[in-house]
C-alpha cells in the first residue's frame, strides 16, 4: 500500500478513531480480505471504493462485527476503536453496534411509526428516562438527519410511507439516535434518485462534524464529492489509501489508476 509523505504527516496530526491491523476474512474457503491494515480518522468521511467483489462491504462489516452474524465468516487480525479491541470477548456486539451505527444500501425502516423507528434503539439501550426525554432524542436525531421539517407533523405515520430518500434519512436518524461515534454506510444512495442522493451527500458532509463516517460506494464521483480519505480495494487487498484528492488526481498504484480511469471494474 502506498501513500505520500505529505499525507502521512497529515495523518500524524489527525486523531485516529479506528485502527485495523492485519485483518483477514474468510467465508469458508474464500479469502475475501487479505491482510488489510488501515487507520480511519475522527471527523472524516472515508470512502471505500473498488470493483465489485473486491471486499469493500466485507471489510466495512468487520468494523461493527456485522460479519459475526454470518456462520461461515471468520475474521482475524486486530481492530480497535479508540484503542479498544472490538473483538475482545468482553465486548457486547449489540452495544458495539449502538456505538458504530450502520446504514444499508436499501432503506429498511421498521414497520412502525416514524417516531418509533427512531426511538427503537434508545429504548433498547435505556437512553431515555421518560417520554419527554425520548421525544427530545427523536427530535434531535430527525433534525441531525435533515428530516425533521418534513415529518414533524406526522410522527405517528408509518416510516414505510415516506419516499425512498426520506426513508434513508429516517434510517440515518435511527442510527444517530443511539449516539454513535462512527457511522458505517454501505452504498447508502444506490436505491435513490439524483435529488435524494444530493440530499444524503449534503447530510454526510454535515455528519462528519459529529461522527467518523465510512462509506462504501460504487460511484467515484460520489467518493470524490463526499470523502476526504479514500481506500481503494482490489481482490481483497487494500491497494492504496490516502487523501481523496490525491487518489483521484495522482494515484500511485497502476491498479488504482486503471480503476479510476475506468479500465477495470
Ligand atoms: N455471505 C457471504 N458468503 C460467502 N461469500 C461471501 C459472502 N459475502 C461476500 N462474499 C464473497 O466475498 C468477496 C467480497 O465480497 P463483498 O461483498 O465484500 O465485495 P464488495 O466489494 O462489497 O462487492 P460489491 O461492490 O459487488 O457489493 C466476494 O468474493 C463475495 O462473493
Amino acid at each position: 500500500m502506498k501513500d505520500t509523505n505529505l499525507t502521512e504527516s497529515i495523518d500524524a496530526m489527525t486523531p485516529q478513531k479506528i485502527s485495523a491491523r492485519h485483518v483477514n476474512v474468510h467465508y469458508g474457503e474464500t479469502h475475501a480480505i487479505k491482510d488489510v491494515s488501515v487507520d480511519i480518522a475522527a471527523n472524516t468521511v472515508t470512502a471505500f471504493i473498488g470493483p465489485s467483489g473486491c471486499g469493500k462491504s466485507t471489510f466495512l462489516r468487520c468494523l461493527n462485527r456485522m460479519n459475526d452474524t454470518i456462520d461461515t465468516c471468520r475474521v482475524t487480525g486486530d481492530i480497535r476503536i479508540d484503542d479498544e479491541d472490538i473483538y475482545d470477548r468482553k465486548v457486547d456486539p449489540v452495544q458495539l453496534r449502538a456505538k458504530i451505527g450502520m446504514v444499508f444500501q436499501k432503506p429498511n425502516p421498521f414497520p412502525k411509526s416514524i417516531h418509533d423507528n427512531v426511538a427503537y434503539g434508545p429504548k433498547i439501550h435505556g437512553l431515555a428516562r421518560n417520554k419527554a426525554e425520548m421525544d427530545d432524542i427523536v427530535e434531535d436525531a430527525l433534525k441531525r438527519a435533515a428530516l425533521w421539517s418534513e415529518v414533524n407533523d406526522r410522527l405517528d405515520a408509518p416510516g414505510t410511507g415516506l419516499s425512498g430518500g426520506q426513508q434513508q434519512r429516517l434510517c440515518i436518524a435511527r442510527a444517530i439516535a443511539t449516539a454513535p461515534e462512527v457511522l458505517l454506510m454501505d452504498e447508502p444512495c444506490s436505491a435513490l434518485d439524483p435529488i435524494a442522493t444530493a440530499q444524503i451527500e449534503e447530510l454526510i458532509d454535515n455528519l462528519r462534524q459529529s461522527y467518523s463516517v465510512v462509506i462504501v460506494t460504487h460511484s467515484m464521483q460520489q467518493a470524490a464529492r463526499v470523502s476526504q480519505k479514500t481506500a481503494f480495494f482490489h481482490m481483497g487487498s487494500l491497494v492504496e489509501f490516502g487523501e481523496t484528492d490525491r487518489i483521484f488526481t495522482a494515484p500511485e498504484d497502476p491498479r488504482t489508476e486503471s480503476y479510476i480511469t475506468g479500465r477495470i471494474g
